[in-house]
This record gives C-alpha cells, sequence and structure tokens, in this order.
C-alpha cells in the first residue's frame, strides 16, 4: 500500500484551493473524490446544513440529536463511524483534533490507526503537534513548490511580538459590576439527558479563567447561557454584570458589556471591509461601520492597530488577511469599548502554530494590562498561555459538576 502522508500548512495555505487540488490528483494521486472521504469540519458544515434543509443526515449521532444539535465532539466522532463504514480506500483527514478533547483525541488517533492499516490516510494539518504517528511523510509547500518537510526545521520564535501598550479604558470598568458572572447551584437538563449539575462559579472583574471539559460536559451550554438566550437560563440563580439575570436586563444590553470571538466567527464575514473599520465598529456591535465614530473611537482603534502593526495597512481589505491575522482583528474589534468580559470560544481552532503563538502573547497581554475579565473556553491548554484559574467540567450520570483545578 501507498505510504500514509501528512501536509503541513500554515494559514497562508489556501486549505479549499488544496483539497480541491488532493481531489483533483494534481498533488498526489489515489485521494480522488470518487476514491476517498473527507474528514473534516467542512464536511460536517455540508451535513448540517443539509440536515437543516432536508431534515435528515445520514451521519448519526451516539446521542440520537441531530447533527446541528450535537456538541462539537460528538459531530467528530459521528462523522469518523460513518466514514469508516463506508469503506473508502482513502481518508483526507483535515485539522484531525480541532475542538476535540484529550479523550476524544486518542479516541480518533486510535480509531484512524486501526483503518490506516487498509485505508490511505492523507492528513492535513497546521499544527506540528497533532501529526498522527503513524504517517510516514511529512510534506508542506515552500512558495509553490511541494517539498518534504523537517520537523525540526523552524526554530520556535518566543519573543515578545505586541510591544506597544494597550489603550487605556474607553469607560473604566465600575465596581458595580462585580461579580461579573455567578452561576449558584445552576443545572440544566435536555429532555431526560442531565448535562449540567448544580454549578457554582464565580469570575470577578479582570480575572482570567480557562473553562475547560470533555466533549459534550456542557461548556457551550455554560456560554449560552451567559452570552447567548438559551431559554434553559430561564428561573436559574445567575448573576451577569451584578445584576440577577432575568430581573430586568435585555439580552442586548448584557451583549453590550461582553467582547466575543470564536474561530466560527471568521467563516461569518464574507463582505469587504477595511480592517481600520472592522475594529472600529467594535463600538457599535455591527459587521461594518454604518455610524461615524467620534474622534475619541477613532483614536483608541487607531491604538490598536499600532499595537497589531497594522496601522500601515489600515485600509486594506479585512478578508485579504490571514486567519491568524484576521483572528487579532476581531479581538481588537472586541476590546474597543473595553468591555468587562471577554469571551473567547475555542479561539485558536484552525489557527496554525505561527498564529496561535502571537494570538496567546496578545492575550497574555490584555489580561495583564486591563480591567476585562476573560472566559476561555477551550481543550487545548495553549503552552505559553497564563489563565489564573481552570474551571474544569467533569461529566457525571447526573450532570456535570464543576470545580477550579490547579
Ligand atoms: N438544543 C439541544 N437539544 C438537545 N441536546 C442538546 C442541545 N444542546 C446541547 N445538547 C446536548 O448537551 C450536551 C452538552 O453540549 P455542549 O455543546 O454544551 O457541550 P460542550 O462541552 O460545549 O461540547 P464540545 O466541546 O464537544 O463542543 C451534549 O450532549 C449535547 O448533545
Amino acid at each position: 500500500m501507498n505510504t500514509h502522508i501528512a501536509i503541513y500548512i500554515s494559514n497562508k495555505d489556501r486549505k479549499q484551493d488544496l483539497i480541491d487540488r488532493i481531489q483533483n490528483g494534481t498533488i498526489v494521486s489515489g485521494f480522488s473524490k470518487s476514491k476517498s472521504a473527507l474528514f473534516s469540519e467542512i464536511t460536517i458544515n455540508k451535513l448540517i446544513q443539509e440536515e437543516r434543509i432536508h431534515g435528515t443526515c445520514p451521519v448519526v449521532t451516539p446521542t440520537g440529536n441531530a447533527l446541528g444539535n450535537s456538541s462539537q465532539g460528538e459531530r467528530k466522532r459521528a462523522l469518523l463511524n460513518h466514514i469508516i463504514s463506508q469503506n473508502t480506500e482513502s481518508i483526507i483527514v483535515d485539522n484531525v483534533f480541532g475542538n476535540l478533547d484529550i479523550e476524544a483525541q486518542a479516541e480518533i488517533a486510535r480509531k484512524l490507526d486501526k483503518v490506516s492499516n487498509q485505508v490511505r490516510i492523507l492528513q492535513i494539518t497546521k499544527r506540528k503537534e497533532d501529526i498522527l504517528p503513524f504517517i510516514e511523510q511529512i510534506y508542506h509547500f515552500e512558495g509553490d513548490k511541494f517539498v518534504e518537510f523537517n520537523t525540526e526545521y523552524k526554530a520556535e520564535n518566543n519573543q515578545e511580538i505586541f510591544v506597544e501598550e494597550l489603550p487605556k479604558a474607553y469607560r473604566p470598568v465600575s465596581e458595580e459590576i462585580n461579580p461579573i458572572v455567578k452561576f449558584t447551584k445552576v443545572s440544566v437538563n435536555y429532555r431526560a439527558r442531565h448535562i449540567l449539575d448544580k454549578i457554582d462559579w464565580e469570575i470577578k472583574k479582570g480575572e482570567f479563567w480557562q473553562l475547560m471539559g470533555p466533549n459534550g460536559s456542557g461548556k457551550s451550554t455554560i456560554l449560552s447561557m451567559i452570552f447567548g438566550d438559551n431559554p434553559k437560563a430561564f428561573g436559574q440563580d445567575i448573576v451577569l454584570f451584578g445584576v440577577k439575570k432575568g430581573s430586568g436586563e435585555s439580552v442586548w444590553e448584557i451583549k453590550q458589556k461582553i467582547g466575543y470571538f470564536s474561530s466560527d466567527m471568521l467563516r461569518g464575514f464574507t463582505r469587504l471591509d477595511s480592517i481600520g473599520n472592522m475594529i472600529v465598529s467594535g463600538f457599535f456591535d455591527t459587521i461594518g461601520l454604518y455610524k461615524t465614530p467620534t474622534n475619541e473611537q477613532i483614536k483608541i482603534a487607531q491604538h490598536w492597530l499600532r499595537v497589531l502593526d497594522m496601522f500601515d495597512i489600515r485600509k486594506q481589505d479585512f478578508l485579504s488577511l490571514s486567519k491568524g491575522y484576521q483572528s487579532l482583528v476581531l479581538i481588537a474589534r472586541a476590546m474597543v469599548k473595553h468591555p468587562p468580559l471577554l469571551i473567547l470560544d475555542e479561539p485558536t481552532n484552525g489557527l496554525d502554530d505561527a498564529d496561535v503563538r502571537l494570538f496567546t502573547q496578545l492575550i497574555n497581554k490584555i489580561a495583564s494590562e486591563t480591567e476585562t475579565a476573560i472566559l476561555y473556553v477551550s481543550h487545548r491548554k495553549e503552552a505559553g498561555l497564563t489563565p489564573d484559574f481552570i474551571y474544569q467540567l467533569t461529566p457525571c450520570e447526573t450532570g456535570s459538576t464543576g470545580g477550579v483545578v490547579d
């Protein structure tokens, strides 16, 4: 059988083009659309769209939930099981561990290892640490050239990148806003399934928290009770920004106090806008600039542009940036109004190694130089990221319990 290979790419390489070229056979042979399956978030998103239109989906999740109502991990597990049951000749595996907890990573790696005896695997990855152990050859692009890659090749670069101090608070975060988030004995069920069991958790002004927990443990459910309008929050003892949830504040008023970034947002921006406008639009919570910003708002946005070293390219099209730089701009956009809370939902999913280093440095800097509390949700413990506390969800029959870990 032909060898299993990995292609190590950066955010500058266009992944969809690469997949098309692989399936056309112009880079390697044996992975045409008819012979291979694509294990990727791209496939999952297409299936969810079809499920919404037709009401059915060939991929069955372990809980029996629709794919669209399943957690990220449940979706990936279900897709891999489906692909394996189809007996294809080869599998293209893209961003294999994105959104997966350690247990699910090990399970997926084990399954791929097993099928690699019969099926040829081509892995596409932006993270060196994700390269599957059975991969025999690794390639990458040097310009247009497709060449073998030496994993020892690049020295890690840990130098300080963002040297300019962050702008001072646009509006200082008042003391009355404490606690930023407080859950007291919050429990959630979906029909007969217990998801969260008596969660007690408090986030205070300026604290930097990472929320961790295995796939399906309820992380997104917690976020949706803070940031979204999950009806499960109704009647629960939840305090947001010093005010009991449900006592008059609208979802819109709550969202005003939150800066939000998720790697999923990178797919949502399609309209052309400049980098500068993208940042300043954060004052108005709009995509695109419809209001005239004040001089103070322009100055703050310009300060952020200098922090990111993008002042000279501020008129350039936002979509022309790599995903990693787009993420940095969207963090600045979320931060211009200096919100009391910044939520980062699986923020590094899909970023390459170099961009993750940039990203973690910026988040650490925000944590140390501002009064904004940070809630960082991720399975990964990113090297170099320095949260003050980790809140861990642990699944049980009666729903996930939570606690602070050392
Ligand atoms: N609207 C819904 N209806 C039924 N079940 C749901 C719904 N939303 C979430 N669930 C279930 O609740 C559980 C927790 O889901 P949630 O998305 O909060 O987990 P998570 O920790 O964020 O997982 P992941 O890391 O995989 O994204 C999952 O088993 C999911 O299938």
